[in-house]
């Protein structure tokens, strides 16, 4: 039985993935402080929302997905009730193994993952790390388990906060530069609805590239970039905004918090 705890954005984004890939809805639990939202998904997935207590008690697997400063008071609350050999998977910024584990009993496995928001159309990047006590065949179930949103990647805990502002933030980069786009269309007289699919179909055929050639994003680019041409009338203007410079101290910053949220 799988648990999970804190049904918000990436709470459902798991559980549906979970559904999507085949689980049946009666091998897993949801908790939710909020009553209405888990009536919402208890309606919507046909899965039984239960108290913290009852599904760490239930679940073999409990997935923690609520907000970093939810943590402590979550695991204060659910801790007795971790048997050994149950496997605690965290999805929190910045929530450290070693703060898991400080909070569970002695001897628990932990393993933290930082998952993006695609996951929720089963394109997710996740990187995951374990805990001193989690065993491979635990760290191999919760890889499978979030294989059924996307890609899974195994990283040295040391790199979760880049990771964290990589992939798990950058999903929130790649639609910022996209309303950018969209306006600079509408700036320049096309309809809003044009914009918007002209920018969203080059960003997928974009990503397709990069995915599927394996060529190198600057051969790429370079690819797109005719001398004396439009293309390179735009990057002149970007690297004269110093945008990339830009891009760079922003995940810096990204990372600097995801490491503020962890305490350290
Ligand atoms: N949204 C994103 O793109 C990503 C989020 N994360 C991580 O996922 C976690 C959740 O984020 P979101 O889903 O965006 O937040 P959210 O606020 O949408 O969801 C958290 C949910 O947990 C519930 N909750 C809080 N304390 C609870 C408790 N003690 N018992 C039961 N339910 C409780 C809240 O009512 C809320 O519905 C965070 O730790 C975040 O760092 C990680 C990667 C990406
Ligand atoms: O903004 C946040 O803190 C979370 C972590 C990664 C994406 N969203």
């Amino acid at each position: 039985m799988v648990a999970i705890f804190g049904a918000g954005v990436m709470g459902e984004t798991l559980l549906s993935g979970l559904l999507r890939a085949g689980r049946p809805p009666g091998d897993l639990l949801i908790t939710e402080r909020r009553a209405d939202r888990a009536a919402e998904l208890t309606e919507k997935y046909g899965v039984r929302a239960v108290g913290n207590v009852e599904a760490a008690t239930e679940a073999d697997t409990l997935v923690l997905v609520v907000k970093p400063q939810d943590m402590a008071a979550l695991l204060d609350e659910i801790s007795p009730h971790v048997a050994d050999g149950n496997l605690v998977v965290s999805l929190a910024a910045g929530i450290t193994t070693e703060f898991l584990e400080s909070r569970l009993a002695e001897g628990r496995s932990v393993v933290r993952v930082m998952p993006n928001t695609p996951a929720l159309v089963d394109e997710g990047m996740a990187a995951v790390s374990a805990g001193r006590h989690c065993v491979p065949e635990q760290l191999q179930h919760a890889i499978e388990l979030l294989a059924a949103t996307g890609k899974v990647t195994e990283v040295p805990e040391s790199q979760l906060d880049a990771v964290t502002a990589i992939s798990g933030s950058g999903p929130a980069y790649i639609f910022y530069v996209v309303e950018a786009m969209i306006e600079a269309g509408v700036v320049l007289g096309m309809p809003r609805a044009t914009a918007t699919e002209l920018v969203t179909q080059t960003l997928y055929g974009a990503a397709t590239m990069l995915r599927d050639t394996g060529q190198h994003p600057t051969v790429l680019r370079e690819q797109v970039t005719s001398p004396g041409g439009t293309t390179a009338a735009a990057l002149r203007e970007l690297d004269d905004h110093k945008v990339r410079a830009a891009f760079i101290s922003a995940m810096e910053a990204a990372a600097i918090r995801s490491r503020e949220l962890s305490g350290g």
